[in-house]
C-alpha cells in the first residue's frame, strides 16, 4: 500500500537529515540567518534555507525523495558560499559541509534505490 511505500522513505530522509546536521558541528546552518542581525542578507540571497526549515519541510512531507532533500541542502550551501567572502569561517564551513554532506547524500541515494 502507498503508506507502506512512503514510510521507509520518510525514515530514510529523517536519518539522512540527521547525518547532515551532525556535519554542521558549529551549528552555523541550524537556524535561518537572522535578518535583524544581517540586514543586507536578502539583497544577495533570494531563497534562504537552513536545517530547521528542512526539518519542518520533511515532517510536512514536502520531500518525496533524497533528490528533493538534496535540492534544499545544495541551496543552503550555495547561499552560504555566495553571501560569505572566501576568507571567512562561514565560507570555509560551507565548503566543508558541501563535501561531507555530499558523501552522506550519495550513500542515502544508494539506500533509496534499494527501497524502490
Ligand atoms: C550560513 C550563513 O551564511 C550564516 C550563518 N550565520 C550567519 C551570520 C551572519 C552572516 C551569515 C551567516
Amino acid at each position: 500500500a502507498l503508506e507502506m511505500q512512503l514510510t521507509p522513505m520518510l525514515i530514510l530522509l529523517r536519518s539522512t537529515l540527521e547525518q547532515l546536521l551532525e556535519k554542521d558541528t558549529a551549528h552555523i546552518f541550524a537556524q535561518p540567518v537572522d535578518i535583524k542581525e544581517v540586514p543586507d542578507y536578502l539583497e544577495f540571497i533570494s531563497q534562504p534555507m537552513d536545517f530547521s526549515t528542512m526539518s519542518s519541510k520533511l515532517e510536512n512531507h514536502t520531500y518525496r525523495s533524497v533528490a528533493d532533500l538534496e535540492v534544499d541542502f545544495n541551496l543552503m550551501v550555495s547561499n552560504c558560499l555566495l553571501y560569505n567572502s572566501k576568507d571567512t569561517v562561514f565560507h570555509r564551513a560551507g565548503l566543508r559541509l558541501r563535501d561531507l554532506g555530499g558523501a552522506v547524500l550519495r550513500h542515502a541515494q544508494r539506500l533509496a534505490s534499494n527501497i524502490g
